[in-house]
């Protein structure tokens, strides 16, 4: 079994980011580049991790008209990225000209409901039910669309695997019992993610803001 933790490197500094994943890299399956990473760094930092020696996830969360979507798409195919990120919220024909541009080997999944959020915020958002209702009728959005897969929280991730059995489920809000929330508001433990069918599993400060973040590392892989 390949190691399904991808470290989310939401660091302002380039070499502290580069350190931390040469650091971390036995311990971990890869590293996930978000908006942070790429807005400081660009092409150039992506090149920078990819160097290191594992698989890049660029968690860029497309959100736009379909042209605009599969333009983006197709200037990363140079940076070779194994997973990207659109927001499945964005629509059918969003999501089916998002994966049509994506290269042959990436893996283009829909982000659902942010685990940042509860039922509480749906709902000011203007949609009623809930997180599951939401996550699901998303996820149904995304297969039809033709992705690969989905973003969800922990919390949603067994219901989703048990409707769409091949589908790729990446969880963020991942954290040990002893672990500060933060602005997480759905969250579980690695195991529990494992467990319930993600394919992925998404950390970030559990290891950028440990301590010791090798021992942060091993510390989730022995749960897995
Ligand atoms: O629903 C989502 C989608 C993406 N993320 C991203 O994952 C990491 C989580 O970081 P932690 O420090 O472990 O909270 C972060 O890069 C988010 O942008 C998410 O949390 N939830």
């Amino acid at each position: 079994m390949t190691n399904p933790v991808f470290v989310a490197l939401d660091l302002p500094r380039l070499e502290d980011a580069k350190g931390l994943a040469t650091r971390v890299k036995s311990h971990v399956g890869g590293f996930k580049l978000g908006l942070e990473f790429f807005c400081a760094h660009g092409h150039h930092g992506v090149h920078e991790i990819a160097h290191v020696g594992l698989p890049i996830f660029l968690d860029l969360k497309f959100h736009d008209i379909p042209n605009t979507v599969a333009g983006a798409m197709q200037s990363i195919h140079v940076l070779e990225p194994a997973i990207v990120t659109v927001h499945a919220s964005g629509g059918r024909a969003m999501m089916e000209d998002a994966k049509a541009a994506a290269s042959e080997h990436c893996k283009v999944v829909g982000v659902t409901m942010l685990t940042s959020l509860d039922e509480r915020d749906l709902a000011r958002t203007g949609v009623a039910g809930s997180a599951h209702d939401q996550v699901m009728r998303l996820a149904e959005l995304a297969e039809t669309a033709g992705l690969d897969g989905i973003v969800c929280s922990g919390h949603e991730v067994a219901a989703v695997r048990k409707q769409w059995k091949s589908g790729f489920f990446v969880v963020p809000g991942i954290r040990m019992k002893d672990n500060s929330v933060g602005d997480q508001k759905r969250v579980v433990t690695p195991r529990a993610a494992r467990d319930d069918g993600a394919s992925v599993l998404v950390v970030g400060r559990p290891v950028t803001r440990a301590e010791d973040p090798v021992l942060a590392a091993r510390a989730i892989e022995a749960t897995l």
